[in-house]
């Protein structure tokens, strides 16, 4: 039977990168999107600013919102100092299994706990299943219509503190319409927008970045 997107993916990196390296692992999905088949990761241009907004924060704990195959995972966590923790949700459980993979192969699953399931669904259990007080980062990159809800339920679950700061992706392509006007306009956030383009693409798309004030 033909193989999946995911799955072609999978095997250009385990081909064109090193085994316990993030960087290499990094590069050879950039490739492959570039060169072969597009796919839906948050790619090198968005990735780069993914990386200062965690590089100047270093967080201890971080939330992903939509693994798909991994590289954002990867993008964040070899970032992350020591003992700091990044719990990624994916509801599609075959993005899950190859994302697991990606990131096993860059040596980076003792900082990861990939968790199949809906974001609605675990966010409530955050804190009685793995222990989690608050979130210091959330990268938001799931469905687009649930980054709002969740959010919303991430402040009543008390996950959220002052200082805690929400990346999201594709606030413009495909675009995140009322969780923008949501962030921009609450008193409760200070929000800000960074111009990029959709991922290996000349399209306009960009990250917002917004910090809780408690
Ligand atoms: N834990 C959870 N809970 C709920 N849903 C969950 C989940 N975990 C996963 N999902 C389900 C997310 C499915 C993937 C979400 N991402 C996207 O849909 C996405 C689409 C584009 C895109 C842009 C232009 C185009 F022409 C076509 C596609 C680009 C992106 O960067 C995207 O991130
Ligand atoms: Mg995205």
């Amino acid at each position: 039977t033909k193989s999946t997107r995911p799955q072609r993916l999978l095997k250009a990196v385990q081909k064109h990168s090193t085994r316990g390296d993030p960087q290499s692992v990094i590069s050879a999905i950039d490739h492959f999107c570039r060169h072969r088949e597009w796919a839906m990761n948050v790619g090198d241009e968005k990735g780069s600013i993914l990386d200062s907004v965690v590089s100047e924060l270093n967080p201890e704990k971080v939330l992903e919102l939509g693994t798909y195959c991994g590289y954002s995972t990867v993008r964040i966590a070899r970032l992350l100092p020591p003992g700091a923790r990044l719990i990624t949700l994916e509801f599609n459980a075959d993005y899950a299994a190859i994302a697991r993979q990606v990131i096993a192969w860059a040596g980076l699953e003792d900082k990861v706990q990939l968790v199949e399931g809906a974001s609605g669904d675990w966010i409530p259990r955050m804190k009685e299943h793995f222990g989690i007080e608050t979130f210091d980062f959330v990268f938001l990159d799931h469905w687009k219509d649930r980054y709002l809800p969740d959010t919303k339920l991430m402040e009543d679950c008390g996950l959220l503190r002052k200082g805690t700061v929400l990346l999201a992706d594709n606030v413009i392509c495909p675009g995140v319409p009322d969780y923008l006007e949501y962030v921009r306009n609450s008193l409760s956030y200070k929000s800000c927008y960074f111009k990029s383009h959709l991922e290996y693409t000349k399209a306009e798309d960009g990250l917002e970045k917004s910090v809780f004030l408690g």
